[in-house]
């Protein structure tokens, strides 16, 4: 039988696709990939962005957690339903062909999900909602960008509140009514996918957090980055230690099922 203390998930991390040095490279920033490593007790696999070539059933029976990653580009507009548009470029059509499916399939099958700023949004977009883009131009809502700086710790820093909403599965995990948050977007969830429950908001009513309901295992998105202060910021810990925690219990679970 799998001790779930010891146990080690192994954590399907989104690629971007990126060219650098005359090569396209698939890659994921070392902040999510060190948090699946310091929050959830997990080993991060960085999987490449190559659309149908990844067989996604095949991964999916071989991980423990997927971990849909920010990114500063957008889905496309095509996705829900809109015309490619220079403001919401850049895209990365790579990242939509695989990250898409694989979040469709990780919910179908249960494996936990976390899925960070563009993986709340597309957690949206592929369950059918769709995306608001220059948030900060729209009246009534706030800026949601990061400041322009050099200095990681000044983009990421804590910026604003979000309210959690009370008695969802977001309040079990983080045990509070209101948490600071930091804030690098500049879309959001417009019409929420009808199988997403929402589960943080901002004050100017931006969609914070959302949950997939009846989901079958643990399915979370934040608009915020988690991954960037999980060591220090005790809401960030508690999201990734939730999410180790029931990629532990479905392990045990199949490793139980297995043994009968
Ligand atoms: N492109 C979307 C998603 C935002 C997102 O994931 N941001 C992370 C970028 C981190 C950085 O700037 O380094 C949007 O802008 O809404």
């Amino acid at each position: 039988m799998t001790d779930l203390k010891n146990f080690t998930p192994l954590v399907a991390v989104t690629a971007d696709v990126r060219e650098f040095g005359g090569y396209q490279w698939h890659a994921a920033p070392e902040s999510y990939v060190k948090a699946v490593v310091d929050g959830a007790g997990g080993i991060p696999l960085i999987v490449p962005s190559l659309g149908a070539a990844i067989d996604i059933d095949a991964l999916l029976e071989r991980v423990d957690g997927v971990l849909v990653t920010g990114s500063r580009s957008n889905v496309h507009p095509t996705l829900y339903g809109e015309t490619p548009d220079p403001r919401t470029e850049p895209y990365d059509p790579a990242r939509d062909a695989t990250s898409l499916p694989l979040i469709r399939a990780a919910i179908a099958k249960g494996v936990p999900l976390l899925a960070i700023c563009r993986g709340q949004q597309e957690l949206n977009v592929a369950l059918g909602g769709t995306l608001i883009s220059e948030v900060q131009d729209l009246p009534g809502r706030h800026d949601h960008r990061s400041p322009v700086s050099d200095v990681a710790d000044e983009r990421f820093a804590i910026r604003h509140p979000v309210e959690i909403v009370p008695g969802g599965c977001f309040a079990r995990i983080v045990e509070r009514d209101t948490i600071e948050v930091n804030s690098l977007h500049r879309q959001a969830i417009g019409q929420l996918a009808e199988g997403l429950v929402v589960e943080a908001v901002a004050a100017d009513g931006t969609i914070e957090a959302v949950s997939v309901r009846d989901a079958p295992g643990f399915a979370v998105g934040v608009q915020w980055h988690p991954e960037y202060w999980v060591t220090t910021d005790a809401p960030s810990g508690r999201l990734f230690h939730a999410f180790g925690e029931a990629m532990r219990a479905r392990a045990a679970s199949r490793n139980l099922l297995a043994a009968e």
